[in-house]
């Protein structure tokens, strides 16, 4: 019997708060590496370990809209805007797995930041029975020394698990972490939010349509 070709699927979950041209080029060049068959941004209604974002989850969304129209492979996902209470990673995959089958493969995007935090996630080591982690790399985080510099939990857990390249991640159905050397951009969100609370320029930093809706509601600055 003729069996499908397996699909690998990238989730992107963030906060979005707002996006920046540091998530598009990392989706945009882990998609490539890996062949990714879709990129999905899943914005976090109510994200953990971290303070409230500073704009509303409708404007985050609309920014995410915006980011990302014209690129017929990236997609937004809302099932955790449409979902009540804190936004858990392992609800959302295990909701993934479950609608898109046993032919596509999950693949978890996070910055070399995030992964370091993953033993604090909910219900962590589960994860790795529902996708695969793509780790992009990061200013601050060497990526030739990234995993001895894991939390020991963490480390352990990742011991057998590391692959050095994008193709092997269809020899499993979930589990394998990828460190994809991207390539490295200094642009957070922070920075975004600080440069316009100061009336500074972040052109460049976010796409321009990103540009004008800032400004257009007033977000992250005193109206006015
Ligand atoms: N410039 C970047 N390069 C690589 N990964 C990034 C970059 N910016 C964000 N990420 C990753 O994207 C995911 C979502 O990030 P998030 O939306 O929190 O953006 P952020 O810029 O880190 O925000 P903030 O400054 O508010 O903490 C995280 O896994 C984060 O590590
Ligand atoms: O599920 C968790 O416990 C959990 C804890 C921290 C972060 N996450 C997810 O990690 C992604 C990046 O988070 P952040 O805070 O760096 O934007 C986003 O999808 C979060 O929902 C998930």
């Amino acid at each position: 019997m003729h069996s499908p070709e397996l699909s690998l699927i990238g989730i992107f979950g963030g906060t979005f708060d707002p996006v920046h041209y540091g998530h598009l080029r990392v989706a945009e060049e882990i998609a490539e590496m890996t062949g990714l068959r879709e990129m999905r941004f899943i914005p976090a209604a109510r994200p953990r370990l971290r303070r409230a974002p500073m704009a509303s989850l409708q404007h985050r969304v609309a920014m995410i809209r915006l980011a990302i129209q014209g690129n017929s492979g990236f997609i937004l996902d809302e099932r955790e805007v449409q979902r009540d209470g804190i936004s858990y990673t392992v609800e959302s995959l295990r909701e993934l797995k479950q609608e898109l089958g046993d032919d596509v493969i999950l693949c978890f995007i996070t910055g070399a930041d995030a992964f370091m935090k993953l033993a604090e996630w909910h219900s962590w080591r589960e994860l790795f029975k529902l996708s695969h982690f793509i780790i992009a790399a990061r200013p601050g985080h060497a990526l030739a020394t990234y995993r001895d510099a894991l939390p020991r939990e963490l480390k352990e857990e990742c011991a057998s698990r590391w692959v050095s390249d994008g193709n092997s991640l269809k020899q499993a159905s979930s589990g394998l972490i990828f460190i994809a050397p991207t390539t490295l951009l200094d642009i957070s969100a922070t920075v975004i939010r600080v440069r316009v609370a100061a009336r500074q320029s972040i052109r460049y930093l976010t796409p321009d349509a990103i540009l004008d809706y800032i400004a257009a509601n007033y977000l992250y600055s005193e109206k006015g």
